[in-house]
């Protein structure tokens, strides 16, 4: 089984979007941990402000495996990948981390660099994870957390949602 983080992001029809990731998640693996979600500017162009959450989950499905199962997910939910990079997004789910595997795997690579540089993933990222440790910078992610300080911080999102994920083996 390898240990994995995921990144999800949503800035249209939010509410929406990341529930029905979620939904899919929960189908597809037996328990997530769920960080809190937390909302935040689009960082990189001017648009709609995104939600993003961070989840954590064992699996025994390779990197390939899991790439494909999660972009079938992004596809599932009007994920347009005609647009460019930086634009409004339906859905977006990243590997974050798998183990602690470091380099390009099946065109995946990891960890993720977005890990070091956005606060809407290393906050929600420490929060689940504080005491686990980056790969390739062998520091936790709450001490990354915590140097990022000064910079952009970000605060959860109450859901309405939240609570009646609740039974489903979910540790929130
Ligand atoms: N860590 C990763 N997680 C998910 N996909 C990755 C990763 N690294 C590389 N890829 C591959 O790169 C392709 C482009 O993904 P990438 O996440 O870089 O761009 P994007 O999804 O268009 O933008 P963003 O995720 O920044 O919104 C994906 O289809 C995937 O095959
Ligand atoms: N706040 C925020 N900004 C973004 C995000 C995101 O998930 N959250 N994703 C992007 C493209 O992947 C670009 N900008």
């Amino acid at each position: 089984m390898a240990r994995v983080y995921l990144s999800l992001g949503s800035n249209q029809n939010r509410d929406h979007y990341i529930r029905q990731g979620l939904d899919a998640l929960i189908q597809a693996f037996a328990c997530l941990n769920l960080s809190s979600v937390y909302e935040s500017e689009a960082v990189g162009f001017s648009g709609d402000a995104f939600y993003n959450l961070v989840v954590g989950l064992d699996t025994s499905l390779s990197v390939a495996q899991l790439s494909a199962l999660l972009k079938g997910i992004e596809d599932a939910n009007g994920r347009d990948r005609s647009a460019p990079r930086f634009c409004g997004r339906t859905l977006d789910i990243d590997i974050l981390t798998y183990d602690q595997a470091a380099g390009e795997i099946d065109s995946v690579r990891l960890p993720r660099a977005e890990i070091l540089k956005n606060a809407f993933v290393l906050q929600p990222l420490a929060e689940i994870a504080g005491a686990e440790v980056h790969p390739v910078v062998g520091a936790t992610y709450a001490e990354l957390w915590q140097a990022y300080a000064g910079q952009q911080k970000l605060w959860p999102v109450k859901f309405e949602w939240r609570e009646t994920l609740l039974p489903a083996r979910i540790k929130i």
